[in-house]
Formats: structure tokens, C-alpha cells, sequence
């Protein structure tokens, strides 16, 4: 489950289902780096270019590496601050509903590859639809191929190892 709750993470950092946010300013306030914000301002912030920095994330930020979510030592899932991964917010206005959203997209992704052996088409074009909500402008094409009982009971038998 670490390793999932890490690729999940790894695909929210590159892909986030809300890939630009605002806020209004409340009062005059300047932020760290001396810009000045007077209130009523409206800053946007966007979640999509922040997960691809590499001041924020390193030289490989391009890259899909859910392993950048794990310690080396044992392998143990290891949270980022909410400022550095903002797919969720963060803050006081941070989303409430985020651990509900890992159990959903674990108890989904668990019990399809319990089920089924999943692979992408072959050159099916994965490109990101930017709105209000990122979508996948031409869906996931995948090809499934049930698992037998046999087949299940290994993947049982693997977890943990
Ligand atoms: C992958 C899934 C999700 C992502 C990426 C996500 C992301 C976000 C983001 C970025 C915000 C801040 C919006 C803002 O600045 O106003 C937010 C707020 C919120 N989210 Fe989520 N969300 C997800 C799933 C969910 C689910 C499943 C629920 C409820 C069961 C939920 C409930 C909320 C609520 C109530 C707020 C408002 C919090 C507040 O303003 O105090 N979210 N979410």
C-alpha cells in the first residue's frame, strides 16, 4: 500500500484533477519574497507548473518516479508538506476531503489490478484536457485480461514482500 499511495501521489504531482487555484487577498499583507499584496488582489496560483519545478522537486521532475515518495531505508511511504505537493491546498483550507480521496483511489486501483491484468494501448495518446478540473482528452485506452484464481491468489500471496 505504501508504493500505491506513492504512485498516486507521483501521478497527482504531475497531473493534479485541479490544476490551478485562486485566492483573494484579505488584507495588505507582502509575501517572503517582498512582493506586495494589497487587499482585494487576486492570486492565482497554479498546482499543475508547481508540480513540475525543478527548484521545488529536482532535476527529475519531468519524471514519473513514485519512488521519490519513499525512504530508501525501508521503503515506508513519506509525506511532503502541503506547500511544496498543493494538489490538495493547503493550510486551513486544505481539501477535507484528502484521506477520503486516497482510500477511493486505493480501494479502485486495488481492485482492479486484483482482477485484472491492465495495459495501456500501444501509442494511445495520453494528453492532459486543462478546465476547471483536469481531464484526459482522449481517456485511457487499456486492454484487460482477467486474472485466474491461481493468479490472484499469487498477488495475495506477494503483498508485503
Ligand atoms: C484526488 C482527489 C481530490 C483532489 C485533488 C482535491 C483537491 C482539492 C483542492 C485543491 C481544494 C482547494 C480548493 C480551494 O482552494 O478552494 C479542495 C477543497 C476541498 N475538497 Fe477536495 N480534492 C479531492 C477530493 C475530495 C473529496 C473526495 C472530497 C469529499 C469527500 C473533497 C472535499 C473538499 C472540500 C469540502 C474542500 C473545501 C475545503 C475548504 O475550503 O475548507 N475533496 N480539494
Amino acid at each position: 500500500m505504501d508504493y500505491l499511495q506513492a504512485a498516486l501521489s507521483e501521478a497527482l504531482r504531475l497531473y493534479p484533477s485541479v490544476p490551478l487555484d485562486h485566492k483573494e487577498v484579505v488584507e495588505d499583507d507582502i509575501f517572503p519574497d517582498g512582493t506586495i499584496l494589497k487587499k482585494g488582489t487576486k492570486v492565482i496560483y497554479a498546482i499543475y507548473s508547481m508540480g513540475r519545478t525543478e527548484a521545488i522537486w529536482g532535476k527529475d521532475c519531468r519524471d514519473y518516479k513514485p519512488e521519490r515518495w519513499l525512504r530508501s531505508s525501508d521503503g515506508r511511504f513519506m509525506s511532503e508538506p502541503a506547500y511544496k505537493f498543493t494538489a490538495f491546498n493547503g493550510g486551513p483550507r486544505l481539501c477535507l476531503g484528502k484521506d477520503f480521496a486516497y482510500y477511493q483511489m486505493k480501494f479502485v486501483a486495488a481492485s482492479i489490478i486484483y482482477r485484472y491484468h491492465v495495459k495501456v494501448v500501444e501509442h494511445h495518446p495520453v494528453e492532459p484536457k486543462l478546465a476547471l478540473t483536469m481531464y484526459m482528452k482522449h481517456g485511457l485506452k487499456v486492454t484487460l485480461q482477467r486474472r485466474d484464481h491461481a493468479d490472484r491468489q499469487k498477488l495475495i500471496n506477494s503483498i508485503g514482500d
